[in-house]
């Protein structure tokens, strides 16, 4: 312990003298750390230089009295104050003695003189005008940097009115570094110290109090609020950026950053005034191995810049700096009251509430920290006011005492200590020989590991394979789809042709019966069965030509598709097998229940797939039956209707030649008719007894007749009325009646008209399957008419494509070949 004592005052000047001597509750240690001369000894003031080895544990730890350290420094003449004749009423005396003259700068004006005496101060420090940035750091701040790496918290903070020159010693310029960069070189330099076998990191955070609102420099965002600890009393920054640091280069370009973020404005007294309070906080954790154990000190150092005091009629502010002044000005004022009562030992009572910044220097004033106060003062006349208060507070400020300990997470060799070590290596003990008896159950667990590698490995090769056969199996859907659309577009392009072909041999037939026209015109005389051939084909309606063309085109792509379904299905084939195979084996490679039971739920979500993907194709292909249904339904109405022309023309013939009915042809007839009404009662849902009896009623009293009306113009038709039917694969919403077709007269003349032409169907096929392309035809298709049937190979000759999807329609075809043509078979139609 050193203390230094002013002792006398001699012709105006105290002497000092140095007396050396330990602190009653301080155990004696080496002086480490002396940051002045001792030619030039401090007076009046007490300081405690703690060694690195004191780092007594938190709970434990002794207190030590610290009073507040107050240096001041006198910045320079501005040139612009030189040049304005501003003179000095500071005299620096020597390192600790300041004195403010009076008015009266002419020191033979000894009246004046008299009147008011000179001012002296005694300050912990003194700098000068001419003081050094290095001298001012070394004599205020470096002390606490060995502070903070002990274990305690230490704060440096730069006070006076504005213009002073705080920013100028705290952040400086980079020629001439202030106190916080010099401080945090400082640090890194201790840590760099191979001889320390510590390891330490240091973070920073940097924030500043702008009217009243706190924002964070290195990560500006909105305003950050304060939060006490309502159990120790520690006040936080909720929300404020803490950053590690490694280098020295790194703090640089951080503290840069700050202070560009930083609220600065020009003001009538500064060009660079600081808005706004900043306050850098540099924490240091430090961990070293002690004995067995192991210890932790939490160092902070706190570097504070100000924001400072103003006089409205001096700044000149208006308006917003005006205001910023005000909030300046009302918190240095809370910081002086605290100052104040700190000073006059009533601790107890401060009001650290009044504003944010005695809210975040309560610690640096009164709690567990060491505190340097850097005053501030301007040697010019025109600041002799804000001088003289900024030296009083801080002479006042001077007094403030208080007791500190460091802050030491400690870890040491104690008995309890070493309890707990015994405990935590019995533990540990304990843990290991678990270990081993699990050790050899891993072996079991490895397998089973081992086992979960293949499960998983034949889960994702199952589900690959699975994913596969859906796809082929989606792709089989499609292509069925495909030629069951293409079925029922040959169908329907097959009965156009054949419409048409009947059309053409009835037209034939009355050419040849009656070789003079309707209208007594003559009929050409065909001399060739190819000039015949040939007229004919010139009559043949665009749609015929058209459909007969479509024939050929979609027996091609029928074919392309169900190739590609046969290539598609051997693939499928193949996917099933593998899966199969992979489902085979598991028993063998999986001996797992549980895993045995996944890879069976798998496959059992795939099989509903599958199955649910069946049950949509088979939907489509029931849709797709109906269709094809309504088709041969058309068709047996239209054949029917022709069996109905032959009866009545028959039964004509018969009438004209006055010939009686032999009585089994009568029966026939009856039946036939009778049967006609029973089916189209039955197809059209109109069939029930009641009909039916009138159906025979009527019949039975036309059978009591000798004479049939004919066929063509039966009654009973009308008992049973007929809607008119929708056609399911025509365009939307377009009826049609299929009785139409079904009429005597309108069947045989002009049946094939009737039906809607092949572009009306195009669409709903191509939209069925979004493939546009599909049924586009090429344009290289063989010429037609090549591939027909001659027109005069048989009356109702049918095109030669096999349809497997409706046999019955061209059983009749079939039959019909090579049939005369004027007598054509009913019972073979039917
Ligand atoms: N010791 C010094 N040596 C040389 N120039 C100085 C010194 N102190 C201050 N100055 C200069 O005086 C001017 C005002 O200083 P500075 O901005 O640091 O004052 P301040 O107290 O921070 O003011 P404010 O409170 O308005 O921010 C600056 O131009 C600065 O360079």
């Amino acid at each position: 312990m050193l203390r230094l004592k002013c002792v006398k005052a001699e012709g105006g000047r105290e002497k000092r003298r140095r007396e050396v001597y330990p602190a009653p509750d301080v155990p004696w240690c080496p002086i480490l750390s002396l940051a002045r001369s001792t030619s030039k000894p401090l007076i009046t003031t007490t300081w405690t230089f703690l060694t690195p080895n004191v780092t007594p544990s938190h709970a434990h730890s002794p207190t030590y009295p610290s009073l507040l350290q107050v240096a001041v420094r006198v910045r320079p003449l501005t040139n612009e104050e030189r040049q304005r004749g501003c003179y000095r009423i500071l005299e620096v005396q020597d390192d600790n003695m300041l004195t403010l003259m009076n008015q009266a700068t002419d020191r033979n004006d000894h009246l004046r003189q008299k009147r008011e005496k000179d001012k002296h101060f005694l300050y912990d420090r003194l700098h000068g005008e001419d003081s050094t940035q290095k001298e001012v750091y070394e004599d205020t701040t470096k002390p606490l940097v060995q502070d903070v790496l002990a274990g305690f918290t230490a704060t440096v903070f730069a006070y006076g009115p504005t213009g002073a020159g705080k920013t100028y010693t705290m952040v400086g310029t980079p020629e001439q570094p202030g106190i916080m960069v010099q401080a945090l070189n400082d640090l890194f330099q201790c840590l760099n110290d191979p001889s320390k076998i510590s390891k330490t990191k240091i973070s920073m955070s940097y924030l500043e109090i702008y009217n009243e609102n706190i924002r964070d420099l290195l990560q500006p965002s909105g305003t950050l609020d304060l939060r006490e600890d309502a159990k120790t009393g520690v006040i936080q920054v909720a929300g404020l950026s803490e950053r590690e640091i490694l280098t020295t280069k790194e703090v640089m370009r951080l503290l840069t950053k700050g202070n560009k973020e930083r609220t600065c404005e020009p003001t009538a007294a500064n060009k660079t005034s600081s808005r706004s309070h900043a306050l850098l906080q540099v924490n240091v954790r430090k961990s070293a191995i002690k004995g067995v154990g192991e210890e932790v000190k939490v160092g902070r150092l706190f570097m504070v810049d100000l924001a400072g005091s103003e006089r409205a009629k001096q700044t000149q502010n208006k308006g917003k700096r005006l205001q910023e002044g005000a909030h300046i000005n009302r918190s240095l004022l809370a910081l002086g009251n605290c100052i104040n009562a700190l000073a006059e030992g009533q601790a107890k009572f401060v009001n650290f509430r009044d504003s944010k910044l005695t809210r975040l220097l309560k610690e640096a004033l009164s709690g567990n920290c060491r505190t340097v106060m850097v005053a501030h003062v301007s040697p010019s006349h025109h600041h002799r006011e804000e001088t003289r208060n900024t030296l009083v507070y801080a002479e006042r400020a001077k007094k403030i005492s208080k007791k500190i300990r460091p802050t030491v997470l400690d870890i040491t060799s104690h008995v309890t200590h070493y309890k707990q070590m015994i405990k935590e290596l019995q533990e540990e003990v304990e843990r290991l020989k678990d270990k081993i008896t699990d050790n050899k159950q891993d072996c079991h667990s490895g397998l089973s590991q081992q086992n979960t590698e293949k499960l998983h490995a034949i889960k994702n090769e199952l589900l690959e394979k699975f994913r596969e056969q859906m796809f082929l199996r989606n792709k089989l859907i499609d292509i069925d789809s495909n030629i069951l659309a293409l079925s029922m577009e040959l169908e329907r392009q097959n009965l156009v042709v054949s419409e048409w072909e009947a059309e053409r041999t009835r037209m034939e037939r009355c050419r040849t019966e009656h070789p003079k026209g309707p209208h007594g015109e003559e009929i050409i005389d065909m001399d060739t069965d190819k000039e015949k051939d040939e007229d004919s084909e010139d009559d043949e309606p665009e749609e015929v030509t058209q459909a007969w063309e479509d024939l050929l085109y979609l027996q091609k792509e029928k074919q392309r598709y169900s190739e590609m379904r046969e290539t598609v299905q051997q693939e499928m084939e193949e996917v099933k097998k593998c899966s199969q195979s992979i489902e085979e084996t598991l028993p063998n490679t999986i001996t797992n229940d549980e895993q045995k039971e996944i890879i069976s739920l798998l496959c059992k979500v795939h099989e509903l797939e599958i199955q649910k993907v069946e049950m949509q194709s088979e939907a489509l292909i029931k849709e797709y039956e109906l269709q094809r249904r309504e088709l041969v339904i058309m068709r047996y109405d239209r054949q029917r209707s022709l069996c109905d022309q032959i009866i009545t023309r028959q039964r004509q013939m018969l009438d004209e030649m006055h010939q009686h009915m032999p009585p089994e042809l009568l029966e026939l007839y009856e039946l036939y008719q009778m049967e006609a009404q029973y089916a189209t009662a039955d197809r059209d849902g109109k069939y029930d007894a009641h009909n039916l009896l009138r159906c025979h009623s009527v019949l039975s009293l036309r059978g009591s007749t000798e004479r049939l009306p004919p066929i063509n113009g039966r009654e009973p038709e009308k008992l049973f009325d007929r809607p008119a039917r929708r056609h399911s694969l025509g365009d939307e919403g377009r009826t049609e009646s299929v009785l139409s077709l079904r009429s005597p007269t309108s069947s045989a003349g002009s049946g094939w008209n009737s039906l809607p032409p092949l572009a009306q169907y195009r669409p709903s096929l191509v939209s069925a399957h979004g493939r546009h392309s599909a049924l586009h035809y090429p344009s290289d298709l063989p010429p037609s008419r090549g591939s027909r049937p001659s027109s005069d190979s048989s009356s109702t000759s049918m095109p030669t494509i096999a349809l497997p999807t409706s046999p019955n329609l061209y059983t009749s075809s079939a039959k019909s070949e090579g049939v005369p043509h004027h007598l054509p078979p009913i019972s073979a139609t039917r």
